[in-house]
């Protein structure tokens, strides 16, 4: 048999295989359409209708994760799955989602994997205009970055829980390159800019590579590329995005100091979530300034035997504080041994709030 009559036979079983994956595809949007029309019959009066439903979303990926046999890998098969959902969810309700621009950034990187392609992602100019966009209504949910596996927390996203009632309903990781931008190859390099996190993260191979040159801090890693797109002799801390999005050269890729450097980012929004089966939950506990403070608030996580999966402490913002702890742990507000402790800390602190509990990352 001839090459092309191998392909040929070949190209015909994809084919045949295309036409049933197109109508199974469309045979679940129909679903969806269906699932929302129970959402509206079952809504409260004068509520709003919640479609977008995090904790059934990770329920959905994790099982094509759990099931999948390859060749594709689980993560390929799951970043599928995503854009079907996301495409599915568009038909019951196109989304709104703010995210810490402007575009090219990781947040932006983030807001597409964690809601797929078919949202529409709306740049802001800092952190707070992003929680404002989701308070006033005018985006359904946020994206902002909380924390990195080299720089530690985002501070401005720690402080915007103080002041805002939105909960935390989903998170999402990804994997943080940086590289060096510039507009033409081998330029001469005056400035480098780049958000303050990314200069720390690339700290050691710019001390090697360009000692002596002036680091800027800038809002984003994307502004620093559009300055760099802009100003002779600028070069920017900025990812492949970025890079094509103002049309610069990548002069270096991969230069952050650490290959594992991971960027958590948060879901904000003004909904809580149901329990998923694999949850985490945030809040936030305020302590009186005496000895064992600390060890008054983790006691009650310690005697029910819940993991903690991250505590940061923040400056207090007023005199009768002292200690702010921003506290992760494994489990759901709603599960019955989270119940009792949650109400011990809320006996024990100045102040506490509950900042949200969702389903831990997927992909
Ligand atoms: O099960 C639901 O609640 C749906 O709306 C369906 C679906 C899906 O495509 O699987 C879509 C959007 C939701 O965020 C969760 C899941």
């Amino acid at each position: 048999m001839s090459e092309a009559r191998e392909l040929e036979q070949l190209r015909q079983q994809i084919d045949s295989l295309d036409q049933q994956i197109q109508s199974l595809i469309n045979q679940r949007a129909r679903c969806a359409q269906q699932v929302a029309e129970v959402k509206h019959k079952y809504a409260q009066p004068g509520e709003p209708v919640v479609f977008y439903r995090p904790e059934r979303e990770a329920q959905v990926l994790r099982n094509v994760m759990a099931r999948n046999e390859g060749p594709l890998p689980n993560e390929g098969m799951a970043r599928l799955f995503r854009e079907i959902m996301s495409q599915c969810l568009a038909l019951e309700e196109p989304l709104q989602v703010a995210y810490l621009g402007p575009e090219g950034t990781f947040t932006q990187q983030a807001a597409v994997k964690h809601f797929g392609h078919a949202v529409t992602c709306r740049s802001q100019i800092s952190i707070a205009d992003v929680f404002r966009e989701v308070e006033s209504g005018a985006a359904h949910y946020g994206v902002v970055p909380v924390e990195n596996s080299t720089e530690g927390v985002v501070t401005h996203t720690h402080d915007s829980f103080f002041d805002s009632s939105l909960k935390i309903c989903g998170e999402v990781a990804l994997r943080i390159h940086h590289n060096l931008l510039v507009t033409t190859p081998d330029q001469k390099v005056e400035r480098i800019y780049s958000h303050a996190q990314s200069l720390g993260q690339c700290r050691r191979w710019l001390d090697q590579h360009y000692p002596g040159i002036e680091r800027i801090a800038v809002s984003s890693n994307a502004e620093a590329a559009r300055r760099a797109s802009k100003e002779e002799g600028s070069a920017a801390i900025a990812s492949e995005a970025a890079a094509e999005l103002y049309q610069l050269h990548t002069q270096a890729a991969n230069i952050e100091d650490r290959p594992d450097n991971t960027t958590r980012f948060l879901i904000i929004g003004r909904q809580p979530t149901t329990p998923s089966g694999d949850d985490k939950t945030s809040v936030l506990i305020a302590s009186r300034n005496q000895p064992g403070a600390l060890y008054q608030v983790l006691e009650p996580f310690h005697k029910a035997g819940i993991s903690l999966t991250r505590i940061e402490t923040r400056p207090a913002r007023s005199g009768t504080w002292s200690y702010v702890f921003f506290i992760d742990f494994e489990g759901h507000r709603d599960d019955a041994s989270i119940a009792p402790v949650m109400e011990e800390l809320r006996n024990i602190a100045v102040d506490f709030r509950w900042l949200g509990s969702y389903p831990k990352a997927v992909m």
